[in-house]
């Protein structure tokens, strides 16, 4: 079984020198990727510690670069703090940016 991480431990390592980061909750250690990546180091910076996710696929990334993320995985997202991204009603992380997308449609519509 893989290893699971919390979302608290993941935030520690946020930095140049120590940086994780969460896709389609699984966790990475790219540390040694941050001067490699094509996408420089500012964008990987940028998610550090956290879920890069949607910057991730907003990129439109390559098979090959998630060949290359392979390499870095390090364990699952803790099924708890999972649970809590998704809230108790949304099934899918898909259907929740849809909701999140759809939010300041409905703000205009009651302004
Ligand atoms: C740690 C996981 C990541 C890996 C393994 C990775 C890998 C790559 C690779 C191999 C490329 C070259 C193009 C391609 O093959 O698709 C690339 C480009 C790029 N990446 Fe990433 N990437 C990662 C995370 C991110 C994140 C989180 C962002 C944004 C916040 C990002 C932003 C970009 C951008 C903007 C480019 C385009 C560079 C250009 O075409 O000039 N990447 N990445």
């Amino acid at each position: 079984m893989s290893k699971e991480i919390s979302l608290a431990t993941v935030k520690e390592h946020n930095k140049p020198n120590d940086l994780w980061l969460i896709i389609d909750n699984r966790v990475y250690d790219v540390t040694k990727f941050l001067l490699e990546h094509p996408g420089g180091e500012d964008s990987l910076l940028e998610v550090a510690g956290r879920d890069g996710t949607k910057e991730f696929n907003d990129v439109g990334h390559s098979s090959e670069a998630r060949e290359i993320l392979k390499k870095f995985y390090i364990g699952d997202l803790a099924a708890e703090d999972i649970a809590k991204k998704k809230g108790p009603i949304s099934a899918t992380p898909t259907e929740a940016n849809q909701e999140t997308a759809a939010a300041p449609k409905q703000c205009c519509i009651l302004h």
